[in-house]
């Protein structure tokens, strides 16, 4: 049995006094597995935080069901973690408390909680950084934190919404890198939102790619690039490989066709 379905799900926003109804989600059909990295990509407004949020329980589905392990999605549940391009972090706690607060509102035992934080913290590579402050930490260290806060509760599912939209190239390939490790090492299922072809062909072993007004699945693709990375650790050699670069084309003809750029 697949982790999560979607059946037939829509989502309409009513309309407002200023702003007319709105079809956010029409008719999604989508099947997850247990260690799929799914990745959904489509321009601004198709859908990919609407769908993303019935995952997470934020909201509920107009119409259809969203289901984890054959039950509906009802609300939030540790057993989803979240990450946001930004992170809600507390500035005045340190690196240590800001990914200790979950699991202390969990009310888990302080000396488990200390071990696992300290885990969380050495996964992503910042065993040496707890005690420091927030404000005291790059963009990528940030994210980096906010991946620690998701994963200590130990969710089945970890939500990225956009994660690295806000880094700079090179900070975002190695985070990129750090987040495959981490998905390969735990075998949680992500769904990550990105508005990156490159991205979205390098991470993913699902690809789902959406079309808007009304934002429905134009097509599912199933990848091999991240799984040839964790072998051969070279990023570059897939990223210029021409079976890498005709999917990139393809993707991009869906999401801008070129004929619609001339008009
Ligand atoms: N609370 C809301 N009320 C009304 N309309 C909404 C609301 N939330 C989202 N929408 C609309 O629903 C559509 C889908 O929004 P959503 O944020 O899911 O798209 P998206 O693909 O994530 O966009 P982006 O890439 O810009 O983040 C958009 O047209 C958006 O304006």
């Amino acid at each position: 049995m697949s982790v999560i379905e979607f059946r037939n799900v829509s989502v309409v926003f009513p309309a407002s006094r200023k702003t007319p109804e709105v079809t956010a989600l029409q008719s999604i059909e989508l099947a997850l597995e247990p260690s799929d990295f799914v990745v959904v990509i489509g321009r601004s407004g198709c859908g990919k935080t609407t769908l993303l949020n019935l995952l997470a329980g934020f909201m509920s589905p107009t119409s259809g069901s969203v289901l984890m392990d054959g039950s509906p999605v009802e609300g939030p549940g540790v057993d989803r973690g979240v990450v946001f391009q930004k992170n809600a972090l507390m500035p005045w706690l340190d690196v240590f408390h800001n990914v200790a607060l979950g699991l202390k509102f969990q009310k888990v035992p302080s000396a488990q909680r200390a071990q696992r934080v300290r885990q969380c913290l050495d996964w992503v590579g910042l065993a040496a950084f707890a005690d420091h402050r927030v404000y005291e930490l790059s963009g990528g260290m940030r994210q980096r934190v906010g991946i620690a806060r998701a994963l200590a509760a130990d969710p089945k599912i970890l939500l990225m919404d956009e994660p690295l939209g806000a880094l700079d190239a090179l900070t975002r390939e190695s985070v990129q890198e750090l987040i495959l490790d981490l998905w390969r090492k735990s075998g949680k299922l992500v769904l990550f939102i990105t508005h990156s072809i490159e991205e979205a062909l390098f991470m993913g072993t699902k690809l789902v790619v959406m079309t808007p007004r009304p934002g429905r699945i134009h097509k599912i693709y199933d990848l091999d690039f991240c799984h040839r990375f964790l072998k051969e650790r070279d990023s570059r050699a897939i990223k210029s490989d021409p079976a890498f670069i005709a999917m990139r084309e393809e993707v991009l003809e869906i999401i801008h066709p070129k004929q619609e750029a001339l008009s």
